[in-house]
């Protein structure tokens, strides 16, 4: 294991976390990096949008049962645009030089529309630029994506596109519902919000996305600004995509569902290139649609196709309204299957029938080899029960605070045989108690992509909750997990950051940004090996909660 001694530094100010995992107290290191005084950084190029509610109380119940609550995770961003220095405090390690972003929905409210739903908010970016070592620094920004949806919604006050569980409402003349149908059967009619991924690619455009093909958006890693769309040159059609492709420095991977012949088109993009290439198509088992696939896993040699219960609901895209599960419809006779794909041929070696899942982030994957060759899949699942979705509505996220609401999950893994056998295992990868009982958004070491691996950190649970409010170190081989929590605190995904020259697995820091239950927000910074905190940067104010990170290195100077 690691022990980068010039990484494990105890905070130079007291930390109000705690680990399950704690160490014995150390001393704090002569940091001259600390900026223990918090001070507030004057808001730089402000562009209030129309209706936020930065000046209003929330609604929502602190776990200790008060009736209101400071919270900013549930709430829209207080404003359009904000950057400025981050207080330090803590110890930065020397080696950490680059920048964060993070994307999620962070506006839902727009005029008198209250968005309903978690997954419905316009996509907020929100850096953290580190310098560390001696001078050490942080400065941070956060910004909206300028899609077409969230353009349109603040100029006509009210959400015009359709989203994750808001349709908007049919047109009155028959000249306009006319047009209603042509958006509708082109995908014209559904969101471009990006507010799901956010993908360094191998060329160093930064790219944004969400599941509609409609538009995927490049934006400015500094700025934060949306610098233009990402347009592909291939004609590969489809109305829908998956949020998360597998992005490597020489390709970017991903699958396209087929809503029309339930099946899904696995395609290849190399770095640099704006077309999409078919590897293969595989045809779904279960039916009427494909399994929701908001993201999937792949292996060196396989790409693994989900095909889960919870089905796109082609009605309700084509009609405009709501399914029983917004988009989707939950068909568990229609079977749960699995399909390996592989890169080279563009062969399925493999589809076979599994217990039933719902799992909508997978985590990673890998090959076994010998006698009993199989294609091992790791995935955050949800004991084959779509009760997340409805977890995630944000009245329930603001007005269910303290109460344990949250759905368990595990970490699910999947055994696929390649030998031509028809069914495959779904195991419980370790007690689900080290994490609570719950986790999701997770994230590996990207060096482990595709490969045997021993580390996935994601946020669990410390009940009672109605959301995941602890950050987790998931060891798979010791079936054990280190937990970071903070008394009423949300953190987002916990982010793994390579120290440069690291060989071992969990060297190098998690990066995690916090709402606090006292309304602040910051990014904080565990030594990924101790799970220990080493550093947090303050945000002027708290922001909303956010989905996925990515890391982008400084370039030397
Ligand atoms: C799928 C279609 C649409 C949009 C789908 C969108 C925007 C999906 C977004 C999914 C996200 C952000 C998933 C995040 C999951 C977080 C979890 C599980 C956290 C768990 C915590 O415990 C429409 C555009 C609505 C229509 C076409 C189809
Ligand atoms: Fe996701």
């Amino acid at each position: 294991m690691a022990t980068s001694l010039t990484l494990i530094a105890t905070p130079c100010t007291a930390p109000r976390s705690s680990s399950s995992f704690a160490l014995a107290p150390r001393l704090p290191p002569r940091c001259s990096n600390a900026t223990a005084a918090r001070r507030r950084v004057p808001v730089r190029g402000a562009v209030r949008a129309t209706t936020l509610q930065s000046d209003q109380e929330p609604a929502g119940s602190g776990d200790s049962g008060a009736t209101t609550t400071k919270l900013s995770a549930w709430t829209s961003v207080r404003q359009e645009r904000w950057e400025g220095d981050l207080p330090i405090e803590g110890c930065l390690p020397p080696w950490l030089n680059g920048t964060y972003i993070r994307n999620g929905p962070g506006m839902w409210d727009v005029g008198e529309h209250a968005f309903h739903h978690l997954f419905d908010g316009y996509a907020t970016l929100v850096r953290v630029s580190f310098r560390g070592g001696g001078g050490a620094r942080a400065t941070g920004a956060h910004r909206q994506i300028e899609s077409e949806a969230y353009r349109a919604a603040v100029a006509r006050g009210r959400p015009v596109l359709r989203e994750f569980s808001h349709c908007p409402a049919p047109a009155k003349s028959l000249l306009h519902r006319v047009g209603d149908l042509v958006g509708l059967v082109t995908g014209a009619a559904l969101t471009d919000n990006p507010n799901s991924a956010l993908l360094p690619l191998g060329d160093g455009r930064v790219m944004c996305l969400t599941e509609t093909t409609k538009r995927s958006v490049l934006i400015d890693p500094d700025t934060l600004e949306t610098v233009g769309r990402f347009r592909y040159t291939d004609r590969l059609g489809g109305m829908v995509q998956s949020a998360h492709p597998i992005v490597t420095e020489t390709e970017f991977l991903t699958l396209l569902p087929d809503l029309v012949r339930p099946g899904h088109l696995v395609v290849r993009m190399e770095a640099g290139s704006n077309e999409r290439k078919v590897i293969g198509r595989v045809d779904c088992r279960g039916g009427p649609s494909p399994g929701w696939l908001h993201s999937f896993a792949a292996t060196e040699k396989y790409v693994v196709v989900p095909e889960m219960p919870l089905r796109y609901s082609s009605a309700s895209l084509l009609a405009s309204e709501l399914a029983p599960f917004y988009a989707f419809d939950w068909v568990p006779a229609s079977g749960s299957y699995m399909h390996v794909m592989c890169k080279s041929t563009g062969k399925t070696v493999a589809s076979v029938e599994v217990p039933p899942f719902m799992a909508i982030h997978f985590i990673n994957a890998y090959e076994e080899e010998g006698d009993e060759a199989a294609v091992v899949v790791d995935c955050c699942e949800h004991y084959g029960d779509p009760a997340i979705i409805e977890t995630l509505v944000l009245s329930r996220l603001r007005l269910l605070r303290g109460k344990d609401v949250l759905p368990n999950a595990r970490v699910g893994r999947f055994r696929i045989p390649l030998d031509g056998s028809p069914f495959g295992e779904l195991e419980t990868a370790l007690d689900p108690e080290e994490h609570g009982r719950g986790m999701d958004m997770c994230s590996i070491n990207p060096a482990r992509l595709g490969r045997k691996y021993r580390y996935a950190y994601a946020c669990g649970a410390r009940r009672p909750c109605n959301f995941p409010n602890t950050l987790t170190k998931i060891d798979l081989v010791e079936k054990k997990a280190k937990s970071w929590h903070e008394e009423g605190s949300v953190p987002s995904e916990p982010f793994f950051v390579a120290r440069p020259g690291a060989t071992d697995e969990d060297d190098g820091v998690v990066i995690s940004i916090v709402s606090s239950d006292d309304g602040e927000g910051y990014a904080l910074v565990l030594d990924a090996t101790t799970f220990e905190e080493i550093a947090r940067v303050r945000f002027p104010y708290g922001l909303p909660y956010g989905f996925h990170g990515c890391w982008i290195p400084a370039t030397e100077e």
